[in-house]
Formats: structure tokens, C-alpha cells, sequence
């Protein structure tokens, strides 16, 4: 079941086109990487299932209907950039923003204490946000986005302004609300972010939808049959058709170099490779959401997913 189905989206500013008939299903309960370069349309497709702009064509449906105002109350929407009243009290405006998305006052209490200790902010509830530092700011404001416990989050670059520290806490928070059973989808340009949190990505490319699916389908479709080879002597693998294209030694333990296979499978390299010396090691190169992305969008390299259908 999907709790988000953009289908057809189309937004035009002007004379430009910021999104160009993208669609994408977002099923319950994962986390969902909103990828793209800067410019790409993200913050457009972000800010139309918002409703705080109005496409000029397609659908939107949130749990199985037409998206409705009163959608919002079940959304939580952390902008990149950043809202709080500065003057307010920390706790007072986490309870303000969770009564506007429609909590009773002492539920709004009781979750203000408990997201205050979870975060370590319990000593500064009574200061004003203006006394707090940026990275105690955003761990407020990431507060304010969840206390309402929506069933839809989007996440906006929530690691900005965090030390490595904080960075790990609020992915810790992320993983928490998806297992509590919230759907996440998270826009950001850290790539181990992506790599370590998201089910299911979709890159956004130029106003247009370039891929999407899981993270493992990705992966497998960018494949490109590289292996990291460990032999206990230096060897040359000059046999086509393997193809040798890093060389390096360990200071370690053992001669590393990188094969790219071309006709052949590993177990055709290591049959030869075992003539001549003791296998060490051998890992598969599987590239890294980064890669992918540069690929993607330097190269224009868009990769054919197996199940794209599913996605369509
Ligand atoms: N209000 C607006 N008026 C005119 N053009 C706009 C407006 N908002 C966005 N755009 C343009 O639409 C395109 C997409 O912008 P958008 O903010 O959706 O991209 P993005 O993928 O979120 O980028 P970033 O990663 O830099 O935040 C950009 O070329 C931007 O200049």
C-alpha cells in the first residue's frame, strides 16, 4: 500500500518548467531518498504534496485519496530552510506547533517532555530559541516537524547544521520513527545518509524523474562488474578478457589490484589467477549511491531497472 501516489506532476514558473510530468509511489512505512542536483525540482515536488503550491498538472493521492487540505495535520514538513520564532521559549513553541497541527494541550505536553529528553535539550526548555546554538536550533525544529506523529514526514536536509554526533542521533530518531510506523522521505545530498537510511530512492533530473526504485534494484543496475582482487604475490592478469585497471600494494598484507571483467566471471578470473599464486581476497566493486549519482547525472547514464514496471 502507498501512502503517497504523485502521478503526472507538471510545475511551471514563468517560462520555466520545474517539474515535467513526474510521478512516483511511495509505500508505507519506508524511507524514501527525494535525490537530485541543486535545481533539479525537488523542493517544487516537496512543496506541491505540502499543498503550498499548486501544480499545474497531475494528481496527487495520500493514503489511497485525492490529497485534501486537511491532509496537512497528517504531515510533518521540515523545510530546508529553517522557521522558528526566535524570541519564543524552546518548549512553549514545540507546544504551540503541536497544537496547530491539532494536539490536545496535555498530549502535547507529555510528547514535548519526552522529545526534550530524547534530544538532551531538558536544561534549555525555558531559554528562548535565540539562546541556543544552530545545531541545538535544528534539533527544536526537528522536534516541531514530529511532535504531531504524522503518518507522511519529508525531511528537507535534516543533517544540515549537525555535528557527526548529532548527524547519527537524528538518523537514529529517522530509523525510530519509520519503525514506530511513519513514512519518511528524506531530501539531502549526503550520500551515507542515503546509503545507510533509504528503501527506495527516486532522482530527479532536469524537472523529470530519471529513476526510481529500491536502493538494492539500483545498485544491481549499475553493476559494472568490477571485482578487488588480493593475491599473496604481485601477479599481471594480462588475459583478455580481463581487463586490469588499478594496480596497488598493500603495505599490509598481500598485492591488491582492481579486475574489470568483461566476457568472464569471477571463477573464470580466479581459476587463472590460482595457477600463479594464493587468492587473498576478492569483493565486488558494487558502486555507491555517489557513483550512481555522478553517473546518472554527469554521464546521462540511466539505467533500465529490472522491475521498472512496478515503478512506472
Ligand atoms: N518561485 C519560483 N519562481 C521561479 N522559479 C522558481 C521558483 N521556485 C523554483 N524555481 C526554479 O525551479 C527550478 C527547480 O527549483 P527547486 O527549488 O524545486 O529545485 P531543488 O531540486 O529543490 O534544488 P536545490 O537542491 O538547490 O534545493 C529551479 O530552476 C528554480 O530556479
Amino acid at each position: 500500500m502507498n501512502i503517497l501516489e504523485v502521478k503526472g506532476l507538471t510545475k511551471r514558473y514563468a517560462n520555466h518548467t520545474a517539474l515535467d510530468n513526474v510521478s512516483i509511489k511511495v509505500p508505507k512505512q519506508c524511507i524514501f531518498g527525494l535525490l537530485g542536483p541543486n535545481g533539479a525540482g525537488k523542493t517544487s515536488l516537496i512543496r506541491s504534496i505540502n499543498q503550498i503550491i499548486s501544480p499545474e498538472e497531475g494528481e496527487i493521492f495520500f493514503d489511497g485519496h485525492l490529497l485534501k487540505p486537511e491532509d496537512v495535520f497528517k504531515m510533518g514538513y521540515l523545510p530546508e530552510e529553517r522557521g522558528l520564532y526566535k524570541k519564543m521559549g524552546v518548549a512553549e513553541q514545540i507546544l504551540y506547533f503541536a497544537q496547530l497541527k491539532g494536539m490536545s494541550k496535555k498530549e502535547a505536553k507529555q510528547k514535548t517532555k519526552i522529545w526534550l529528553e530524547r534530544l538532551s535539550l531538558i536544561p534549555w526548555h525555558k531559554h528562548k530559541v535565540e539562546d541556543l546554538s544552530k545545531g541545538m536550533q535544528q534539533k527544536v525544529q526537528f522536534i516541531c516537524t514530529v511532535i504531531h506523529e504524522p503518518a507522511l514526514l519529508i525531511l528537507d536536509e535534516p543533517f544540515s547544521g549537525f555535528d557527526p554526533v548529532n548527524a547519527q542521533l537524528i538518523r537514529d530518531e529517522i530509523i525510530r520513527l519509520k519503525d514506530d510506523g511513519a513514512t519518511i522521505i528524506l531530501s539531502t545530498h549526503r550520500m551515507e545518509s542515503v546509503e545507510q537510511l533509504c528503501d527506495r530512492i527516486a532522482l530527479i533530473n532536469k524537472s523529470k524523474k530519471v529513476i526510481e526504485g529500491t536502493q538494492s534494484d539500483i545498485k544491481k543496475a549499475y553493476r559494472n562488474n568490477q571485482f578487488d582482487l588480493t593475491t599473496a604475490d604481485p601477479i599481471t592478469i594480462q588475459e583478455t578478457p580481463h581487463k586490469m585497471i588499478h594496480e596497488s600494494t598493500s603495505q599490509l598484507y598481500g598485492y591488491k589490484q582492481t579486475i574489470q571483467l568483461e566476457e568472464a566471471s569471477p571463477n573464470d578470473l580466479l581459476k587463472e589467477v590460482m595457477q600463479k599464486t594464493t587468492v587473498l581476497g576478492i569483493q565486488e566493486n558494487i558502486p555507491s549511491m555517489n557513483d550512481i549519482f555522478l553517473e546518472a547525472v554527469q554521464n546521462g547514464n540511466i539505467k533500465k531497472l529490472t522491475n521498472e514496471e512496478l515503478n512506472a
